[in-house]
Formats: structure tokens, C-alpha cells, sequence
């Protein structure tokens, strides 16, 4: 599912440099990476994502190359179909739910029709349980209410794979049990590959899922666990 390795290194405003060294191979449908901050866990999401350019190397996901250096091949964000789910949604404040999820609609060549954007935006609104909040801006939402509004905006473009830094961290815990029980089940509804960035032990148990730990922009995979492969 996953078959990722490449080098970047960023320079820090104080001139200090760090390095991402990533290699990560899995089959596991189901991946988290725990680790400190400022490890590199979301440098790593980014370059995934096609939002940072590796300076080598090579990102499959899911049997899809997104970044191959020695074929000079780099998709852009649009072209890997990636959902990716920020620690803090990233909702847009002006706009309502509905909007912020047809947000998610893919522009472009392989653009629905107008209607069938509509019917897939009521469709998302009504499995997040989200249709009495349809007029409601970000703000005047529940945390619970705009982490679904994100996943809805996420998944409505059918992405490949799903990227998630820190999704519950803006959760009380009560509501962070629930709402992994749902992605959990969105998760294994889609089939789709998902990739979970986290500070919290919790999510590494709540979820079966191969765990790998981030240590200095390097990952290791967690000792005698048997979802690598
Ligand atoms: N835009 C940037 N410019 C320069 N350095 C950066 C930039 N973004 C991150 N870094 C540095 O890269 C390192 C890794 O950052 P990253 O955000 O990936 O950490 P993280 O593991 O996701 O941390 P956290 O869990 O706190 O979000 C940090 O030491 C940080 O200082």
C-alpha cells in the first residue's frame, strides 16, 4: 500500500538544517506514525502530499507513483488524489458547510456535471450527519462537527489514499473515542489506505493499524509487528 523513500533536508531560520530520511514499506491498509515534536511527522505528510519536493527518491501509493526523482516525475497535489485532513480542518471561516464540502469537488478535466456535484455534496452532508448544519458557518460548529465537515470535504473528491495529521487533537476525549470509531468504519467502507500522524498512544491503540515511530526525520517500525507486511 505504501512504498516510500526519499531524502529532503530544510533549512531552519537560525541556519541549523534538518534532514528527512524516510523509508517506509508497508501492505498494512492501516498506518500510523507516532513520534516527538518536531520529529519531521508532518514534513513527511507534506512530501506525500506534494506540498514539499523530496530532493530524491521515490512515493507510491496505494500502486500509484506520485514522485519518482529519477524519472523526474512529480504530480501535483491535484493529480495524486490525496485526502488530506489538517490538525486544525483548514475549513474555510466564510464560507457555510455545504460550500466548505463542494470545496472538496475536483476541478478540472474529469469535472462531474453540475448536478451530480450537487447530489454528491447532499450525499456527504447526510452520511456525516451533518444536513441541520448544512447553512451553519465553521465557527458555530461543534469540534466533532468540523472534523466531519473536513473528512467530508476530503473524501467527496474520491481521493486514493487518506492523509491525516493530528485529526482529533482538537477533540475532548470522549468525542476523540467517537470519532475514531468513525473513521475507522469510513475508512474500511472506502477501502482506502490511510496514513495517521499522531502525538497520542490512544490513537496508536484504538486503531489496527502498523505502527511506526518517527525519531529525527527517520521512522522505525515499531518491534514485532506483524501489519508491515
Ligand atoms: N517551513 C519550515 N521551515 C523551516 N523549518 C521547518 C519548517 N517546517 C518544519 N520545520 C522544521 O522541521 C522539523 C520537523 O517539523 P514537523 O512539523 O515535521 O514536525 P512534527 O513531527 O510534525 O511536529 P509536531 O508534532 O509538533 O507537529 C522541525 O524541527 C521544524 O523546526
Amino acid at each position: 500500500m505504501l512504498d516510500i523513500n526519499f531524502q529532503k533536508s530544510i533549512h531552519r531560520a537560525d541556519g541549523s538544517q534538518f534532514t528527512l530520511n524516510i523509508n517506509l514499506h508497508t501492505q498494512a491498509p492501516r498506518t500510523i506514525i507516532m513520534g516527538a515534536s518536531g520529529s519531521g511527522k508532518s514534513l513527511m505528510l507534506k512530501a506525500i502530499a506534494g506540498l514539499l519536493t523530496p530532493e530524491q527518491g521515490c512515493i507510491i501509493v496505494n500502486g500509484k507513483t506520485l514522485y519518482q526523482s529519477e524519472q523526474q516525475l512529480n504530480l501535483s497535489p491535484q493529480e495524486r488524489r490525496l485526502a488530506y485532513v489538517f490538525q486544525d480542518y483548514a475549513l474555510f471561516p466564510h464560507l457555510n458547510v455545504r460550500q466548505n464540502i463542494a470545496c472538496g469537488i475536483r476541478h478540472g478535466l474529469f469535472n462531474p456535471r453540475k448536478r451530480s456535484q450537487q447530489a454528491d455534496v447532499e450525499h456527504w452532508l447526510n452520511a456525516m450527519q451533518l444536513d441541520m448544519v448544512a447553512e451553519q458557518y465553521p465557527a458555530h460548529l461543534s469540534g466533532g462537527q468540523r472534523q466531519r465537515v473536513a473528512l467530508a470535504r476530503a473524501l467527496i473528491a474520491r481521493p486514493h489514499a487518506i492523509l491525516l495529521d493530528e485529526p482529533f487533537s482538537a477533540l475532548d476525549t470522549q468525542l476523540r473515542a467517537q470519532m475514531r470509531t468513525e473513521l475507522a468504519a469510513w475508512q474500511q467502507k472506502l477501502n482506502l489506505p490511510m496514513l495517521l500522524i499522531t502525538h497520542d498512544p490512544a490513537d496508536a491503540a484504538a486503531f489496527d493499524a502498523a505502527i511506526w515511530h518517527m525519531d529525527n526525520g527517520r521512522l522505525h517500525s515499531a518491534p514485532n509487528d506483524h501489519r508491515h507486511a
